[in-house]
């Protein structure tokens, strides 16, 4: 397994302060100057009342986030050590951030795969999975899929992914919340077994019962964002006492510590407890740490852990996401069906009047439908559904599953026959019923714009995605699209817009494509127009319309490589948004 030890990692740390933003020039202290010192193979608790910053704690520690943090983490007696320490540690959010499209053994699977490489032989793999479903009690449901399990099988199968990799420390965000109290006394002592397995293990808990509290072989009590208390569990009954607040012995000692941190004995005594325990700086009340310390148990700083290839970290991440896409098929149906579907009603409304010189401008507009239509069902599929993906990929981003790239580049070009296909096969449909010229290039060129305007359109909904969250995404992406659409012709010609808003007119990829579409349609030589003899023919051909348009000159390599360009800056620019979103 790769990084394993039978040494741990013993993590100090002091004067941790942790701030956030509140508003543009506000920030506001959540955690104040506290200190600490978590011992490798035990089981720690972060106890506290809620909002008392028991999770900013833990993300700042493991380096899940680290945004305003100040103060120093010694791993194992060195400083300048994170690098070393992030890569052995491993984060389990709260909210079982899984596949749940993929069954129990499946998601071993592909973790298996992707953090332990060609290198390990797929023998190997399955033993070490089906050991692992074995401890966890989890092989009778590992053909079940994800999404039907309970939420204490969610929770050991949340562990169970990252012992593949035999992490040596372990953050868990209050594992136990929404369990029962068996299956919670459960979940805390397979935690208990991987800390005495030499692991630093380390959860925040809400309200634990006293069975569980027993536990835990150190606790840390914050209130407010300081300490009150760091230690061994057993020890706390003897700091209580040492300050004048003995526990009954018929108390739960964690009922009664939060009661304190609560400040229902009053705020002097949490001021006590501060002090006493100054501030997480007094480690008197560890046995572990002092015996970690005479015996010299320190693990000395060396080896790495490294990615898997670039094809092989691709290949698995094309796997994984293709049978995902199976498993949804009722999505990539609606999707398919939605365009098709909108291709018939587009048409019925434009029903054969390419051919009308006397419906020029009806079919100007017929144009602009196609646009608009590809860009609102483009927009909307990615800023809804990246951002329920986003907590996900955090995970398994900062857990070292894989690069930020493979998996970007996979998502990207699992999607294109997709979008290529439904986008053409609802254009087709479109450009036949309505009577326009079906000549070869003519209709490539209608394609293409088409295909360009759905990619760009789903990557503007994919970088709102990943930079606000789905009410503000879904607000910012229609009030964006608004310039971009009055300046592709809608309803005014472009010459007629103010000049100003010409530069606006350059990146509006709907203006191209408007433009490109009508060239493609009228431009080319394309024969004269017939005129019904009881209708008024003010444009007879083609030309004399983009003319009038000033498109005329308009040149499809022009028009589709300026698409081209948008597209991969939109592409690059959502990576770099992503990048800012994941776990330093
Ligand atoms: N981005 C933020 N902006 C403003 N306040 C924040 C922000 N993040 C956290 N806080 C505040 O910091 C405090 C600590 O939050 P944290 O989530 O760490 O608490 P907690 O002890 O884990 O609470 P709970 O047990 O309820 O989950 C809370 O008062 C919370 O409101």
């Amino acid at each position: 397994m790769n990084g394993s030890s039978s040494r741990g990692v013993t993590i100090d740390f002091s004067n941790l302060t942790v701030s956030v933003k509140t508003g543009q020039t506000k920030t506001k202290e959540i955690i104040h100057g506290i200190g600490g010192t978590f011992a490798s193979g035990s089981l720690i608790g972060i106890l506290g009342p809620s909002g008392a910053g028991k999770s900013t704690l833990l993300n700042a520690l493991s380096g899940f986030n680290t945004t305003g943090m100040k103060g120093d983490i010694i791993i194992n007696g060195k400083r300048n050590n994170m690098q070393w320490y992030r890569k052995r540690c491993s984060y389990i959010p709260q909210d079982n951030d899984l596949h749940h499209l993929l069954t129990v053994e499946e998601n071993m699977k592909f973790a298996a795969d992707l953090k332990l490489g060609e290198t390990v032989d797929k023998k190997t793999k399955n033993k070490m999975i089906n050991s692992i479903l074995d401890t966890y009690s989890l092989s009778e449901i590992k053909d079940t899929p994800t999404s039907k399990i309970s939420g204490g099988q969610k929770k050991r199968l949340s562990v169970a992914l990252e012992l593949i990799s035999d992490p040596m420390v372990m953050f868990l965000d209050e594992p136990t919340t929404g369990l029962d109290s068996f299956t919670s006394s459960q979940c805390i002592e397979n935690l208990k077994e991987l800390a005495n397995k030499g692991k630093t293990v380390v959860c925040t808990i809400h309200q634990p019962s006293a069975t569980i509290f027993k536990q835990f072989d150190h606790v840390y009590i914050l209130s407010e964002g300081r300490c009150l208390y760091q230690g061994g569990t057993e020890n706390m009954l003897k700091f209580l006492e040492e300050i004048g607040m003995p526990c009954n012995l018929f108390h739960n000692p964690a009922d009664f510590v939060l009661e304190l941190a609560n400040g229902e004995y009053g705020s002097d005594k949490i001021d006590m407890m501060i002090k006493y325990s100054e501030n997480g700086g007094n480690r008197s009340y560890m046995d572990k740490y002092i015996e970690d310390v005479t015996n010299g148990v320190y693990q000395p700083l060396s080896g790495d852990l490294h990615f898997q290839s670039n094809t092989y970290e691709l290949k698995t991440l094309f796997r994984r996401e293709f049978v995902k896409l199976t498993r949804n098929l009722s999505l990539t149906y609606l999707r398919i069906c939605a365009t098709i579907i909108n291709g018939f009603m587009i048409s019925s409304i434009y029903w054969n009047l390419g051919e009308n010189a006397s419906k020029i401008w009806f079919n100007y507009n017929l144009v602009l439908c196609i646009v608009i239509n590809l860009v609102m069902c483009g927009i909307m599929l990615t800023v809804i559904v990246f951002p329920m993906e986003l907590g996900i990929l955090q995970k398994e981003h900062f857990n070292r599953y894989f690069r930020l790239r493979s998996y970007y580049i996979a998502i990207t070009i699992l999607d294109l026959p997709i979008s290529i296909f439904s986008t053409t096969v609802s254009n087709y449909i479109i450009l036949y019923f309505t009577a326009q010229p079906m000549e070869m290039n003519r209709v490539l060129m209608v394609l293409s714009f088409g295909i360009m305007v759905g990619l760009i359109a789903q990557s503007i909904g994919l970088l709102l995605g990943s930079c606000l969250n789905l009410r503000n995404g879904v607000f910012v992406g229609s009030y964006v699209h608004m310039p971009l659409m009055l300046l592709s012709g809608f309803g005014l010609l472009v010459k007629d817009v103010p000049s100003y808003f010409n530069i606006i007119g350059y990146i509006s990829y709907m203006r191209y494509a408007v433009s490109g579409m009508n060239v493609a349609i009228y431009g080319y030589n394309r024969k004269k127009l017939e005129c019904p003899d009881d209708e008024f023919c003010y444009y007879t051909t083609g030309a004399s319309f983009l003319k009038e348009m000033e498109i005329k000159d308009h040149s499809f390599w022009t028009d589709f490589s300026c698409m081209i360009a948008i597209y991969f800056g939109l592409r690059i620019a959502t990576y770099f948004a992503i990048t800012k979103r994941l776990p330093k």
